[in-house]
């Protein structure tokens, strides 16, 4: 049933490793006396409820108490399969005895009805049932892990780190059915992206879908190996997140010259379509860490074990005026790994990882057939008097999923949740509803025997292979520079590209969603268009003309101070809350990072000089202890751009390895030859006419005039041209999918 490794397999792997142990061990006792404000409730739990619950693990002696001797080794046995099974059981009673109580919490008052309606949406966002389901069982799996690492490093020199270290090499498969079972997936043979993402890839189906641990390219910094929130080195706390982003990243927001605000736009919806790091709530609403108006941290016996609030100082420059000591925060959900392994936390991407328009689509069947009008391959669409071309569908409870003012206010209903988070990203998602049913309505009209199905499978196709056009030919080289995009070999091809890879793994990485990319919230400008007086197509018109931020530390306050503020005075520090989300997902530290990224290890502050400029150089040192510790969110953000890039080469790395992984491996990506549901010739060469200026050309009324290059501002060097130019804005002709009459069913 189990694959137990043997006392004598640990032992060995101990004492190869001896000597550092010793060094180790006294770092372990430093982390378990510094717990602190940012410790999970384990310690209440495990005192609370382990001898009740668990009288064998919770007994001292230990049923493997000489395993780490290193002598005799002869005469031990193997570690038992009773004690894994006691873990499991123990870890389902605790992880169930702690959403029990987090439901308590939230019945007995302690609740987020204070906050604003915004931050209480966020907050309160819902999982589904599979979702939550897997969140739940990768809870239990965490907690026997945890208490395995009790068991076996209570009586002897180990600390978390060779405890996770020896679980690396000696991994314990759970092949209990009652417990966790790796996914089965039988796939068919189908010409068609699945919704969920898997059967993608025909080896490892389960890659890429819904509902997948995010993979890592580091090993994570968890400070007890597993899930615990990250400490310095020196086993103390890390720099506080709101005074890192108030010190090193001043509300001072440049303009940038060359990017428009829809470049910004387009890397949220992209980012949408790639990942989604949801946060845990409890069945009766969402979770709250501080006291209710932010005046002050709630204490332990009151917190939720997924609390991770954001401590403010009396002394803040924003927050101080309005006595804010608390930012709510809540840690993102788990996901148990692929293989149903003991081991340390993995969160989960309950969006599909691929760019295959998931954000429009749905990323689970129910919803994805919720979206259709199930007539014509159309999507469902509302009319509005004076338009001719279609608007996003409301949601049934507008209530529940949006931050209302009155119920005529818009709150819709798309592949993605996150669509109502401002007007200009509706607006984009709004855009693509419209291409999809365009495209549907000239597929139907080519092929009128087309079935329902067949128009809705094609049109998607058709427009995630625009979407995947304008990322990878007009928005990647645009903001990181044509010379990443030939470095990792990921250039437009001239026709075909024949590089998939069924050995490339397409899940985001960790430090991609959780770090990286979210450094790109620099470039959200300090008015975020929320102008819902003017007309559609204004706020097109607005988002091409506006600029961009520039990507850089310095963001608005908007995000800063203000986000989800609504109708209150001061809302979430979203730079705190992507530093603290890194820590939440035990990303590994930015020393770690530089050295993956091909950087020398830096030992001392100084050795950073080659990236970071020496002022940035004198204010990390001044806020961290060691440089080990930087978090890869401040020191990513602290480095000079690469040349012809937005990003600094830590970041850049990290964001070229995702869009490679997401190209490479990507059996539908878009270009790809000699497949069965490769598109022809001439439908490719149709396919890479498309671009931003004809998206919005082709899908509003009354834009007649778009700069060529719709990301980038418009100058003499970009003028506008009519959406009629078709020379200059060219026009994709579908006329390539016109089929004969008898070939219906293919
Ligand atoms: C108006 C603009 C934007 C707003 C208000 C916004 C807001 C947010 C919020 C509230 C989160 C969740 C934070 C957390 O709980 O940890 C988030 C996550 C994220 N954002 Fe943004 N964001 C914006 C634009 C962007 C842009 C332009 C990018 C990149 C090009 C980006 C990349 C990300 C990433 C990668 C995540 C993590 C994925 C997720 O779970 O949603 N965001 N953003
Ligand atoms: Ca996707």
């Amino acid at each position: 049933m189990y694959k137990i490794p043997t006392a004598m397999d640990m032992k060995k792997f101990i004492c190869k490793y001896k000597s550092v142990f010793k060094v180790l061990v006294l770092l372990c006792l430093l982390f378990a006396n510094t717990n602190g404000c940012l410790s999970s409730d384990w310690d209440f739990l495990t005192g609370d409820l382990l001898s009740a619950l668990c009288p064998l693990l919770a007994t001292t002696t230990s049923l493997v108490s000489d395993l780490f001797k290193c002598h005799s080794i002869e005469e031990e046995g193997p570690i038992s399969p009773e004690l894994v099974e006691e873990c499991l059981r123990c870890g389902r009673e605790l992880s169930r005895a702690a959403s029990r109580r987090g439901n308590e919490l939230v019945k007995s008052g302690i609740n987020l009805e204070t906050s604003s309606l915004s931050m209480l949406h966020f907050f309160t966002s819902k999982l589904t049932e599979d979702v939550k389901k897997a969140a739940d069982l990768s809870h239990e799996l965490i907690a026997a892990t945890k208490l395995l690492q009790n068991k076996l490093c209570s009586s002897c020199d180990v600390t978390p780190n060779t405890f996770m270290a020896f679980l690396e090499h000696q991994v314990i498969k759970v092949h209990v059915p009652s417990f966790c079972s790796p996914l089965s997936i039988t796939c068919s043979n189908s010409k068609y992206r699945s919704i969920d993402g898997t059967c993608n890839n025909q080896k490892h189906p389960q890659w890429g879908r819904r509902g997948a641990p995010f993979t890592r390219i580091a090993t994570p910094r968890y400070s007890d190996g597993i899930y615990a929130m990250p400490l310095a080195r020196s086993g103390r706390q890390l720099p506080n997140p709101r005074m890192l982003s108030t010190r090193l990243f001043a509300d001072r927001p440049i303009s940038s010259r060359v990017l428009t605000y829809m470049n910004m736009q387009w890397g949220q919806f992209i980012t949408h379509d790639l990942l989604f790091q949801q946060m845990e709530v409890t069945d009766e609403g969402g979770i709250q860490c501080c006291l209710g108006n932010g005046q002050g941290m709630l204490p332990s016996e009151w917190q939720n074990d997924k609390c991770i609030p954001i401590c403010v100082s009396d002394d803040d420059p924003f927050y101080g005026y309005y006595g804010v000591k608390c930012l709510n925060m809540v840690r993102s959900i788990t996901a148990p790994r692929e293989d149903c392994s003991l081991g340390h936390a993995e969160q989960m991407n309950s969006v599909t990882s691929f760019l295959d328009g998931s954000a429009i689509y749905g990323s689970d069947k129910k919803t994805a057939s919720k979206l259709r009008s199930k007539c014509g391959g159309r999507l469902r669409q509302v009319k509005k008097k004076g338009s001719l071309r279609g608007f996003l569908p409301s949601v049934d409870d507008k209530a529940a999923a949006c931050d209302l003012r009155n119920s005529s206010e818009p709150c819709y209903l798309t592949g993605d949740v996150r669509v109502n988070q401002t007007p200009t990203l509706a607006m984009l998602h709004t855009l693509l509803l419209r291409e999809h049913n365009r495209v549907a309505d000239i597929l139907s009209n080519l092929n009128p025997l087309w079935s329902d199905e067949k128009l809705y499978q094609e049109a998607r196709k058709i427009v995630i292979a625009e979407i995947q056009h304008i990322t990878y030919q007009e928005w990647l080289p645009l903001n990181f520079g044509e010379n990443y995009l030939r470095y990792y070999r990921i250039s437009p091809s001239n026709l075909y590209s024949r590089d998939y890879s069924e050995d490339v793994n397409p899940g985001v990485i960790n430090g991609f969603g959780a770090g990286a990319f979210r450094f790109l919230h620099s470039i959200v400008p300090d008015t975020i268009m929320a102008c819902p007086s003017k007309s559609f197509d204004d706020i097109v018109r607005g988002i091409v003309a506006h600029h961009a931020a520039e990507s850089d530390p310095f963001v608005t306050g908007e995000i800063s101070n203000l986000l989800f503020k609504s109708h209150n005075r001061w809302g979430l520090d979203l730079i705190a809350m992507d530093i603290q989300r890194g820590r939440d997902h035990g990303l590994a530290s930015y020393n770690d990072y530089r050295e993956i990224c091909g950087l020398r290890k830096a030992r001392t502050f100084q050795d950073l000089a080659g990236e970071i400029s020496q002022d940035r150089i004198n204010a990390l040192a001044q806020l961290y202890e060691c440089v080990d510790d930087i978090d890869l969110a401040v020191g990513g953000a602290m480095e000079r751009d690469v040349q012809g890039s937005i990003l600094g080469h830590t970041f850049h790395c990290i964001v070229a390895e995702q869009f490679y992984r997401t190209r490479i491996g990507d059996r539908f990506f878009y270009d790809n030859g000699e497949m069965p549901h490769s598109f022809t010739p001439d439908q490719l060469r149709e396919i890479k006419k498309t671009s931003m200026a004809r998206l919005i050309c082709d899908n509003t009324d009354g834009v007649y005039y778009v700069q060529k290059k719709a990301f980038e501002v418009e100058s003499t060097y970009n003028p506008k041209y009519s959406c009629d130019d078709y020379n200059s804005i060219p026009y994709v002709d579908l006329t390539a999918w016109k089929k004969p009459a008898f070939d219906l069913f293919d």
